[in-house]
Order: structure tokens, then sequence, then C-alpha cells
């Protein structure tokens, strides 16, 4: 397939700065004994300075694996097929092992899915945001007073992320911690060294609906505060809405719309885009029932070139057997339907 060009994101404020991560038509696969599972086949983003983007879609849809490959997390029997991921021009496939692990953390941090296998259990939470300290923050002076400082670091991290009385916790350990605090600490542990982008997997869906919304208020609190770019994973539209400046939407391993999110939201060009969107009380018509997208999504082993979501479009056509690249959708906007340039001329 070839090489998708993403239209470049409104530049009707001014010219955007260069991006902080650029993915170009990334390809990862896992090997298992059904076949090759092509998980991310020819996923394009970009992440600019200081932005909140979100990445939507369902279970399955290759959200954790697009960006375990711009960690270089992706471990056997997985493993990065192709593509670029550019890292202020930097092209991170290209980076060994050590240098790709002085990146993570210092440059780029990733909170995982599920805190509680995340964390190491055997150490307290002052070691593990100690541990991170020592590996990337160059300017820490050497012996005691490095120790010293970088324990004054640690607590200043454990109060940025709102856990009370951080100097006497950092003593402690995950599971002494409930849910919606492990996450905290997970979030407190990759801003340790203030990276320039926070990759946020899924930081709420094991938390109840308040703690849900603390957390994400403080991202966006210290993503105001640092200067940082983040990216949320989710599979909820509403959290989009509400926190993301734009929102690339994913389906079985590939991107299907992309966007502001308030143009997205308001008017989706993918037939998915519209069945998510149908799918959540707090943003759908009301003048329309909620209903979930039947269906499910196709088993990712040797697809065939056709629309990946043909199945389950309610407007699918015979035209769209023959599979199709992202289209510029307007201002900022693309998406992968061959409806998309039908409408715009119409
Ligand atoms: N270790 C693995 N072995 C085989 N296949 C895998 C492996 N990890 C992921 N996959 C495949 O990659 C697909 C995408 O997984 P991914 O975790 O990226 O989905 P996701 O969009 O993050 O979903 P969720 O919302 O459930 O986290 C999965 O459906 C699965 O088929
Ligand atoms: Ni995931």
């Amino acid at each position: 397939m070839t090489t998708t060009t993403l239209p470049r994101p409104d530049t009707a404020a001014g010219d955007r700065p260069e991006p902080v991560l650029s993915v170009r038509d990334l390809r990862t696969a896992f090997k298992t004994s059904h076949g090759i599972v092509r998980a991310v086949s020819g996923v394009s983003l970009d992440v600019y300075p200081g932005e909140c983007l979100g990445v939507v879609g369902e279970s399955g849809s290759g959200k954790s694996v697009t960006f375990a490959s711009v960690m270089g997390l992706v471990k056997k029997p997985g493993w990065v097929e192709d593509g670029e991921i550019l890292y202020r021009g930097r092209d991170l496939t290209r980076l060994s092992d050590r240098e790709l692990r002085a990146l993570r953390g210092k440059d780029i941090a990733m909170t995982m899915q599920d805190a509680l296998t995340a964390l190491n259990p055997a150490l307290t939470v002052g070691e593990q945001i100690l541990e991170v300290l020592r590996a990337h923050a160059d300017d820490l002076p050497r012996g005691r007073a490095g120790r010293a400082e970088a324990r004054r670091r640690a607590v200043e991290m454990l109060d940025l992320v709102g856990i009370p009385s951080p100097a006497d916790r950092l003593n402690e350990y995950p599971h002494q911690f409930s849910g919606g605090m492990r996450q905290r600490i997970m979030i407190a542990i990759a801003l340790a060294c203030r990276p320039r982008l926070l990759i946020a997997d899924e930081p709420t869906t094991a938390l109840d609906v308040t703690i849900q919304a603390q957390v994400l208020e403080l991202i966006a609190d210290i993503r105001a505060r640092l200067g940082m770019s983040v990216v949320l994973i989710t599979h909820d539209l509403g959290v989009v809405a509400e926190h993301c400046d734009r929102v690339v939407v994913m389906y079985a391993g590939q991107v299907v719309e992309t966007g502001p999110t308030r143009a997205v939201i308001s008017d989706p060009k993918h037939p998915y885009t519209q069945g998510l969107l149908d799918s959540i009380p707090r943003l759908s018509d009301l003048s329309h029932p909620i209903r979930p997208i039947q269906g499910q999504v196709p088993e990712l082993i040797d697809l065939p070139p056709e629309c990946r979501f043909i199945g389950r479009c309610p407007k699918r056509t015979p035209d769209c057997r023959t599979g199709i690249d992202m289209r510029p959708a307007g201002p900022g906007r693309a998406a992968r339907c061959i409806l998309v340039g039908e409408e715009t001329e119409a």
C-alpha cells in the first residue's frame, strides 16, 4: 500500500511548529499459532508540541501496540515490520536498545494500561521514582547531595500528582495504595524526568468515575504546567471530547479518521466514528436511540485489501471491496472512507 500523507492540522491560527512525534506507515505484527497477526497496519499520526492527542477505538484496534512500538517495547513474538517513528526528527526505529533506554523516561514516558502489574511490587514507590531519576537526570550532583536532591524531587513528584503526605508515603509499597493512587504514582514516575511527551494508556479504565475525572484533570493540569505533549489512549470518545485537542480514531490496526476533536465529533466523516458516537449516551444526538456498533472487529490475520469496516458498515457499497487510503476531509482532517470525496463534492 502507498504511504499515507496526512494533511497538516488547521494552520489558520498561524503556522504549526514541527511535530514532536511523527509516526509514518507503521506496521507491527505478532507471530501466533494461527498465523501472523497484523496488529498495526500502516498507521501514520503526528503529535504537536503542547497538544493533547486522543487515540480512540474499540478493544483490539491496535492503540497500545502502536505506542508500545513507539517506545521500542514490542516484545517477541511481536516485531515492528516497517515504518518510521520520528521523535524530533530522529527515527527511533534505527536506535539501539541502549539509545532507546536513554530516551525512554527522559524524553518520552508511557504509563501502562494496568498500573498494578506495571509497578514493581518489591520496591517502594520512592525507590521506583529514584530509579528513573538516577537513570536520566544528568543534572543531579554526585554522592550524598545527589541522593538528597533526588529524594526531594521524588517528594515533589508525588506532591504534584496529589498524593497526601508525600514524604511519608515515599517509603510505602504499591499494594499499600488504592487503584487511583497507583495510577497517580505511575504518572509521577512517568513525569519524574519531565518528558516532552507523555503517553497515557487508558489511565482511567479501572477507576471509578470520580477518580477518573481527577486523574484526567491532573494530567491536563501537569500538561499545562510543564508544557508537554500528551497522547491519551482510550476507548471512550467522551473522554476525548473533554480533554483532547485532536483525535485519531483507530479501527482494526488502521487510522480511520483524524482531525480536531470538535470537528470530528460534531461531523464525523467515517461511519465507524459515527458508530462510536452513537454508542455513547453523553455524546449521541438524543433524538436517536443509543446503539452499540453491531458485529465485531475482524481477525487481523490475512485480511483482504477491502475496507476493514465493511462487515459492520451501514453505508457499505460494492466499491468498498477495493479498500482505500486516507482522504482529506476538511481543514486538518482526513478519513479512510470512499464516501468522503463524494460528500464534499455533492
Ligand atoms: N502478544 C501478542 N500476541 C499476539 N497478538 C497480539 C499480542 N499483543 C497484541 N496482539 C494483537 O494486537 C491487537 C491489538 O492490540 P492492542 O493491545 O494494541 O489493542 P488496543 O486497541 O490497545 O485494545 P484495548 O482497548 O483492549 O487495550 C490485538 O487484538 C491482538 O490481536
Ligand atoms: Ni490497549
